[in-house]
């Protein structure tokens, strides 16, 4: 995945006081397959509005970004329908990414087991603990095997087990041959990745 030149400002207040608040300035990415990005930055330094055009949620002002393959994205704040369950949150995704249902049950009942949430199944997303609607949160973004993966500070509501097990997975999937980009603020965490980019006054710099 390459985005190149991005750059993006948000309209502010109401007219005649709007103003523009430029967020990023020509920022600069790069995934390799088989890499592990970690994309840091202080608060409101404009993380995730990156990582939103990169997969195409937000219209950037300018740039170009390339992405080879799909990309699966797990917000920071989980997409779902309340009323349906963590099953029938698998079917609604497997359908619209076109998925056979066999494969989407294959691929359903592995998530459930390598992160955790099998004995979800059937509960609905407004009865979930904060922990498990992350679970779901990530399952849904894995349900198609994504070459490129995108992650919004995943992990903030795992415990210390479900933490361990992302990071194996993550590393499967580096293994493999897929590229994830993943936004992170723990200090702790940054031996995991094969690089850290930071984002720093709309600019994306290397660490
Ligand atoms: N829809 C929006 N409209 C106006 N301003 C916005 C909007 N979304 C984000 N912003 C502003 O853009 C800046 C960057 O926000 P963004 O969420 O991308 O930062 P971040 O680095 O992900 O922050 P955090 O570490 O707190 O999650 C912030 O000043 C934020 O207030």
């Amino acid at each position: 995945m390459e985005a190149s030149g991005i750059e993006k400002a948000y309209r502010r207040g109401i007219w005649p006081l709007r103003r523009r608040l430029p967020v990023l300035r020509g920022a600069d990415l790069t995934v390799r397959a088989g890499e592990v990005v970690g994309l840091v930055g202080e608060n409101g330094s404009g993380k995730s509005t990156l990582m939103k055009i990169l997969v195409g949620a937000l219209a950037a002002d300018a740039g170009t970004v390339s992405v080879a393959g799909r990309s699966g994205y797990c917000p920071q704040v989980p997409v779902v329908y309340e009323r349906l369950t963590c099953d029938e949150h698998f079917e609604l995704f497997g359908r619209a990414y076109r998925m056979p249902v066999d494969a989407e049950r294959r691929a359903r009942r592995g998530l459930y087991a390598e992160l955790g949430f099998e004995r979800y199944a059937t509960t609905r997303a407004d009865q979930l603990s904060g922990g498990t609607l992350a679970k779901l949160n990530l399952g849904l973004a894995l349900l198609a095997d994504p070459e490129v993966l995108l992650l919004d500070e995943p992990y903030a509501g795992f415990d210390w087990d479900t933490y361990v097990k992302f990071w194996d997975l993550v590393a499967r999937r580096r293994a493999d041959g897929g590229a994830v980009l993943i936004i992170s603020h723990f200090v702790a965490d940054e031996e995991r990745f094969d690089r850290i980019v930071d984002l720093r006054d709309g600019l994306a710099v290397p660490r």
